[in-house]
């Protein structure tokens, strides 16, 4: 059977990115898919000499076919000058990240890799080059015209999906409407079933207040707009509870009992998330029509070019793109 070719965006190169791409790699079993790094051969190299992982990998040609037991690389900056400076914030940092994002997603759509794995990127950078985007979920929506995408954050432990994603807290109350909690619902029941193969799955919804607005008395989302939208999606056999208070809910371990929990905004999911399985989580965004994951962490400049970074969520965002990018070329 062909082996999936999956596509590494390098991420922020004076991040922790290109060095758990390396050290993920050096590990690796090469039979299981191909990887095509895209991004700098420059930086390559110069992270190969500070974690002293020396692989051999070949150039990346869009005219020949890939070969199986091979690391292939996209440079997309040959000629650059650019220097990498570890820990700092650049706006020429943020160019060369997205631009390997942008060609990532490319050799997605036209089928000549089959997901793509994006190491992090400076949100600050970013901006600073002029790309004027919260992170990535946004800027593959936007590259693939896709108006309705979900963050999704899996590890063996949890799974933990977003109603609103990467937005000032002062504006989350007004954001949560009934045509979002359903949209993303049922986004997210899909993706259950058809990339993580659950067969029925249960979801928990939080509410959005402290005790989920306790009858009413420390507000009224819970009441005027969430349960009315869970009522109405399990009228259609969407299997959604809720909404429980968020703190007695990870407290208890209730998450266990849940193929997803269902999180009103960003830090009510990833505080939990990350707390309790950092280091091996994937974000996967659910509702492309790509396959995209990402580790759970971001640039960790404070840690960037030490050889200290941990590469096993990085590992684990590869592997979960691999198994779902070789799942749909079975059933293909
Ligand atoms: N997928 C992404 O592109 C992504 C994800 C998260 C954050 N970010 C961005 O990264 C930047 C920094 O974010 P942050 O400081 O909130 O989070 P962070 O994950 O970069 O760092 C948080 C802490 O965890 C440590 N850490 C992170 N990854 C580690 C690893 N693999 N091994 C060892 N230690 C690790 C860091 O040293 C730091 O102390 C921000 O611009 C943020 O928006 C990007
Ligand atoms: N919310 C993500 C996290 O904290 O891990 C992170 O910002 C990455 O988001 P993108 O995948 O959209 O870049």
């Amino acid at each position: 059977m062909k082996k999936p070719v999956i596509a590494i965006s390098m991420g922020d190169p004076n991040g922790i990115g290109p060095e758990v791409i390396l050290k993920f790699l050096k590990q690796y079993d090469l039979s299981n898919s191909i990887p095509v790094l895209v991004g700098s051969g420059k930086v390559v190299e110069y992270y190969s000499e500070i974690c002293d992982i020396h692989l051999p990998i070949r150039r990346f040609s869009e005219k020949d076919s890939l070969e199986n037991g091979n690391v292939y690389l996209l440079d997309l900056n040959e000629s650059s000058n650019f220097e990498i400076n570890p820990g700092e914030i650049s706006n020429l940092a943020g160019k060369m990240a997205m631009k390997a994002v942008e060609k990532g997603i490319e050799l997605c759509m036209n089928k000549q890799a089959d997901a793509l794995v994006t190491a992090p990127i400076s949100k600050e950078s970013i901006n600073l080059a002029g790309y004027n985007i919260p992170g990535h979920t946004e800027f593959l929506a936007e590259k693939t015209k896709t108006e309705e995408v979900v963050m999704v954050l899996a590890s063996e432990i949890l799974r933990v999906a977003l109603a609103t994603i990467h937005i000032p807290l002062k504006d989350v109350s007004r954001s949560i409407t009934k045509g979002i909690i359903q949209r993303n619902l049922r986004i997210l029941q899909k993706s259950l079933k058809v990339d993580f193969g659950i067969y029925e799955p249960k979801i928990a919804v939080l509410g959005l207040n402290p005790h989920a607005g306790d009858g009413g008395v420390i507000g009224k989302e819970e009441i005027d707009i969430i349960r009315p939208a869970l009522d109405e999606l399990s009228s259609e056999g969407l299997n959604v509870v809720g909404p429980y208070a968020a703190d007695g809910y990870f407290g208890n371990g209730m998450h266990e009992h849940f193929d997803a929990t269902f999180a009103m905004y960003h830090d009510q999911g990833l505080i939990p998330f990350k707390t309790l399985t950092f280091g091996e989580g994937v974000n996967f965004t659910a509702g492309l029509p790509i396959i995209r994951t990402s580790p759970d962490h971001g640039t960790a400049f404070d840690i960037a070019g030490k050889n200290i970074a941990d590469m096993h969520s990085f590992q684990s965002a590869y592997q979960m793109a691999a198994m779902m990018a070789q799942n749909r070329i079975r059933k293909s």
